[in-house]
């Protein structure tokens, strides 16, 4: 029997990505990134020849509706009548009943459908992957990989709220998200660096979303994300961590409805919201605006409070992992990121960090410093494959 032909489909807050996979190997890629931006297609083919790389066109990247339309119907005229076996999805919000991926039939994608206000920035755009690849590629069958189910075993102090337990059993409860990227970070440590897979770990998930969990042997053990993907570090919309208290000063003395208050806190709040300029981070740092370095402050100052606060549930530090868009890319982020953290026997060179490399560590480092992309592509074949 010839190997399986997966199609991977991953949208994220800003970005659609595409992979499809003929058994273990990756034959075409794509994405489109910069929505709400600048948004950009690349596709590379099955030679490793880049068929695309350029700003999309304003109609096509207006949406990740209209990104997604456009990348699968490329899919659909490259593969002609190949035969795809199965679809993988990322979906961001699987609520409390699933730790593990599922086969999606009718009644799952109803009950994903419940979850859309929980996830509004993702969980359409993932269903709506399901829908379309289902019309286009009826043969095949759809999982759902779940961006929660990576922290469902965490302990029960970082899962609750401090309400009355009602709440937490119909399923008000802290999630955390990103957890395809850092369930491959774990595998990829695991085969390649087992000490710091073993070890006190936290993986920094920074991209338009953006995340810290703590990790011990390969378990999450806390996330700055809860109830949806609003909570914990600011992104490039979304505000992070915010008093609960101004929420309800927002509806009842300012009379803002609930749609008015989702929207300011999920669409126009973070690094936009602060800098008044962009959501994204490239755009930021090449800017010369006080509010633009202000909001990169903000940034930093709740990266470097919540990497203390994992330091002290994980009784200690001994690998710090950068991943996610700025994770991967942003030196100067890392670099403020790791300024004066002596006290935790943390230093970077900043040669290794200039450079690029994976270790950016000094030499005289205690906790080890790197820099690893994700793949959550490759996580999300991996648990399809299961199925076939
Ligand atoms: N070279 C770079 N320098 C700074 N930021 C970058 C760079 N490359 C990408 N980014 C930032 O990464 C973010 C997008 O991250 P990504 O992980 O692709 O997004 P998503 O969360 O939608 O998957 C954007 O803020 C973008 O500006
Ligand atoms: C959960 C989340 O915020 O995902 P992304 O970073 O892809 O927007
Ligand atoms: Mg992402």
């Amino acid at each position: 029997m010839s190997d399986p032909t997966i199609l991977v489909l991953n949208s994220g807050s800003s970005s659609i990505k595409f992979d499809l996979y003929d058994g273990d190997n990756e034959t075409v890629k794509g994405q489109v990134t910069g929505l709400g931006a600048k948004p950009w297609i690349f596709i590379k083919n099955c030679a490793d020849e880049t068929c695309r790389d350029e700003a999309l066109s304003s109609d096509t990247g207006q949406s990740h509706k209209t990104a997604l339309g456009a990348l699968l119907s490329y899919l659909k005229d490259l593969t002609g009548l190949a035969r795809i076996d199965a679809v993988g999805h990322r979906v961001v919000h699987g609520g409390h009943l699933h730790s593990r991926p599922r086969v999606i039939d009718d009644a799952l994608l109803e009950e994903l459908e419940t979850l859309i206000p929980l996830a509004p920035l993702h969980q359409p755009h993932n269903l709506a992957g399901v829908t379309a690849a289902k019309s286009a590629f009826p043969q095949a069958i759809q999982v759902a990989c779940f961006d929660t189910a990576f922290h469902r075993h965490h302990p029960w102090v970082n899962d609750t709220f401090a309400l009355p337990g009602c709440y937490y059993d119909e399923g008000i409860r802290r999630y955390g998200f990103h957890g395809l990227s850092y369930e491959y970070i774990c595998q990829h440590l695991k085969e390649s660096l087992p000490s710091a897979h073993n070890g006190r770990l936290v993986v920094a998930h920074l991209g338009n979303g953006a995340s810290m969990c703590a990790i011990k042997n390969g378990q999450s053990i806390g996330s700055t994300m809860g109830f949806t993907a609003l909570d914990g570090l600011p992104m490039g919309t979304r505000c992070g961590q915010l008093d609960p208290g101004v929420v309800l000063y927002l509806m009842t003395t300012k009379g803002m409805s609930p749609e008015d208050v989702s929207d300011l806190l999920y669409k126009e709040s973070g690094l936009k919201g602060l800098s008044g300029i962009s959501q994204d981070m490239r755009a930021l740092s090449e800017s010369t605006s006080s509010e633009a370095a202000k909001a990169i402050d903000y940034f930093v100052f709740r990266i470097r409070r919540e990497l203390g606060a994992m330091a002290a549930i994980l009784n200690g530090l001994d690998t710090l992992v950068f991943t996610g868009g700025i994770g991967e890319n942003a030196t100067t982020i890392r670099e403020r990121v790791c300024e004066k953290l002596d006290w935790l026997g943390l230093k970077i060179d900043p040669d290794k960090n200039d450079a690029g490399e994976t270790d950016i560590s000094s030499t005289d480092s205690r906790v080890s410093v790197l820099v690893i992309p994700t793949n959550e592509e490759a996580m999300i074949r991996r648990h399809t494959a299961r199925f076939l």
